[in-house]
């Protein structure tokens, strides 16, 4: 539990503190935060206090709300009256992030304030090095316009199968836009490929060999899972091709699949002697019913746009002649729409499942680890990688 100690500050940003007169808490807590640490917490706190720059209303409200959701939890106090816009419009960012946990809040302060100001950059040089990083790699490209993030997997070459670099790099993306001003945020492939699963070179180009890359594998898998379990706002993909692996088994965790007919949808794991993840071992039952999810995460049948449809792993089918037209438009449309109300509306959505997605990452992270040292994974991708073996 938090024990906190509320003052109001001193006047060090006129316009923020008299919007809002923000508090600066002394919050003590008898547990570690989960994410951002109780320190990090304080150091945004005093980065607000240095801004330069007004960062607008719609950010003002956002700081208010989560400052009082990391502080308080969710909101428990009564609506103002409709003629008191300023306290109403704090009341309404703060109910509209429901039930919230206090540890998201406070890691959400943290990203939108380090997000917000050169002054803010000095105590997180880490991460504003990292947000750069990902700005400039070459196999995730990252934009953000007509209030859709989009996030693009760029190594067509390889058919932008996932390097460890684009694993971290992904990870990074999704932190930035769970609090960037896009209302969706939208996944897809350049080239051919929407995406070949996990390069498999990953495990055999590792400094310290197969076991040191087994460990990591599974750290960084985990972490990778949960920024989709957790990622509050609509994340779309949109399936410009065939998709293989990890790439398919991540749709159960999007809200929604949008698929060119040429996509295929490809999870050859029994072949790689390996196991499911990303919570497909969970999800896919539940979306399709456990004797199909077997055909495909056992016995390994690849399925057409179609027939992905027909499971309901995909949203809808486009021709691939005019694909790319059809979707952005509607997805621009829906871009429009009040986003805390989509927010909210994925928020009670997956609140109901959030606990058992994390447990089920866990289970098969620590069952995949196993799996990478086995013989029967072992020898699969070498004969990929000597060439003997495709899908
Ligand atoms: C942090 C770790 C988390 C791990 C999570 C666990 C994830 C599991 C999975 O995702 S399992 C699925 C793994 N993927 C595969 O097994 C696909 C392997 N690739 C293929 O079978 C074929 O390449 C293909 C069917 C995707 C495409 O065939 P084709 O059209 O004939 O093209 P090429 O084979 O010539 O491919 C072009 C180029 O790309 C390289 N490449 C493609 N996919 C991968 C891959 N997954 N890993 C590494 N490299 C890949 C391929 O080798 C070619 O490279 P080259 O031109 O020869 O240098």
């Amino acid at each position: 539990m938090a024990a906190v100690t509320l003052r109001r500050a001193r006047c060090w940003c006129p316009s923020l503190l008299q919007f809002f007169r923000l508090p600066v808490a002394q919050v003590h807590l008898s547990r570690p935060a989960m994410r951002a640490s109780q320190q990090d917490f304080e150091n945004a706190m005093n980065q607000v206090k240095l801004l330069k720059q007004d960062p607008g209303n719609q950010v003002k409200l956002k700081l208010y709300a989560l400052y009082k959701q990391a502080t308080d939890g969710p909101c428990n106090m009564p609506k103002p009256g409709v003629f008191d816009l300023v306290n109403k419009a704090k009341w309404e960012a703060w109910n509209s992030l429901g039930s919230l946990p206090k540890e998201t809040a406070r890691q959400n302060y943290v990203d939108l304030v380090s997000s917000l100001s050169p002054s803010a950059e000095a105590s997180s040089q880490g991460k504003h090095e990292a947000d750069e990083k990902a700005q400039k790699s070459k196999d995730i490209v990252v934009t953000s316009e007509d209030g859709i993030t989009k996030i693009v997997l760029n190594r067509p070459t390889k058919k932008n199968a996932l390097t460890f670099e684009m694993y971290q790099d992904i990870i990074l993306a999704l932190k930035n836009a769970s609090t960037d001003n896009s209302a969706i945020t939208v996944f897809t492939g350049t080239g051919d490929y929407y995406c070949s699963g996990n390069d498999l070179t990953n495990f055999t180009s590792a400094a310290g060999g197969m076991e040191e890359a087994a460990s990591k594998g599974a750290v960084v898998l985990r972490e990778f899972v949960n920024s989709f379990i957790d990622f509050p706002k609509p994340l779309v993909a949109v399936v410009n091709g065939p998709a293989v692996g990890i790439a398919v088994t991540l749709l159960g965790l999007f809200d929604a699949v949008y698929a060119s007919d040429k996509a295929t949808f490809h999870t050859p794991f029994s072949h790689l002697g390996q196991s499911p993840e990303a919570c497909s071992s969970y999800t896919f039952p539940k979306i399709m019913g456990s004797a199909k999810a077997t055909e495909m995460l056992l016995f390994g049948k690849k399925l057409t746009a179609r027939e992905a449809w027909a499971q309901g792993l995909v949203s809808e089918v486009f021709p691939d002649s005019t694909f790319e037209k059809e979707v952005w438009t509607r997805l621009k449309g829906y871009a429009k729409l009040p986003p805390n109300s989509m927010r909210i509306s994925k928020e009670l959505i997956r609140n109901n499942e959030k606990e058992k997605l994390h447990a089920v990452n866990a289970e098969e992270c620590t069952t995949l680890k196993a799996k990478w040292l086995s013989e029967e994974c072992i020898n699969a991708i070498m004969n990929f990688v000597s060439r003997k073996a495709k899908l």
